[in-house]
């Protein structure tokens, strides 16, 4: 059912000096900030040959990343992203076989103008998932 990698995304504690580490430091192809309010993250994606990054920063006072934050002051992986053919089929399976979508189940549009849904991390090896339509 998932398929390629998506994105990975960091949660970062100051997404200028983060995003000017992967352009300078490592060298990387690193997009502008963008804000996505209905997702409470301004969002820089980084363009790797086979996959991308997501450098996450909180937005508003909302923001589902913020916990996050709060216990990992420096920063950390924050969740993966599996690219899905048909994000409804991928919930409605997930659903049967016991795993918690998060916000009730109904696909939000992502940064990249798809439909995305998240899997609870307790359900995955401690492991948030972002599932992307493609
Ligand atoms: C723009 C879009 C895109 O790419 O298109 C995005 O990615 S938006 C990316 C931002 N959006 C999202 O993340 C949306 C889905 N996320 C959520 O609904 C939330 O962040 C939750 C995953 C439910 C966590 O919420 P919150 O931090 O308020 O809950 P909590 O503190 O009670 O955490 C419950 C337990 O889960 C753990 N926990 C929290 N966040 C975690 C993470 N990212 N990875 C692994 N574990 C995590 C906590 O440490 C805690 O474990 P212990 O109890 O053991 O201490
Ligand atoms: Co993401």
């Amino acid at each position: 059912m998932i398929g390629r990698l998506n994105h990975v995304a960091i949660a970062v504690p100051d997404l200028v000096a983060a995003s000017d580490q992967y352009r300078q430091m490592l060298g990387a192809d690193v997009g502008a900030p963008q804000d996505e309010p209905d997702h409470g993250v301004t969002v820089v994606f980084i363009t790797l040959p086979n996959t991308k990054i997501e450098l996450l920063y909180p937005l508003g006072d909302q923001s589902p990343i913020q916990g996050f934050l709060d216990k990992n002051p420096s920063g950390g992986i924050h969740h993966i992203c599996y690219e899905v053919d048909d994000i409804l089929v991928a919930r409605d399976h997930l659903l049967d076989q016991g795993a918690r979508v998060l916000g009730g189940g109904a696909p939000k549009i992502g940064a990249h103008g798809k439909p995305v849904l998240f899997l609870h991390p307790k359900d995955f090896n401690g492991c948030l998932i972002e599932l992307e339509q493609v």
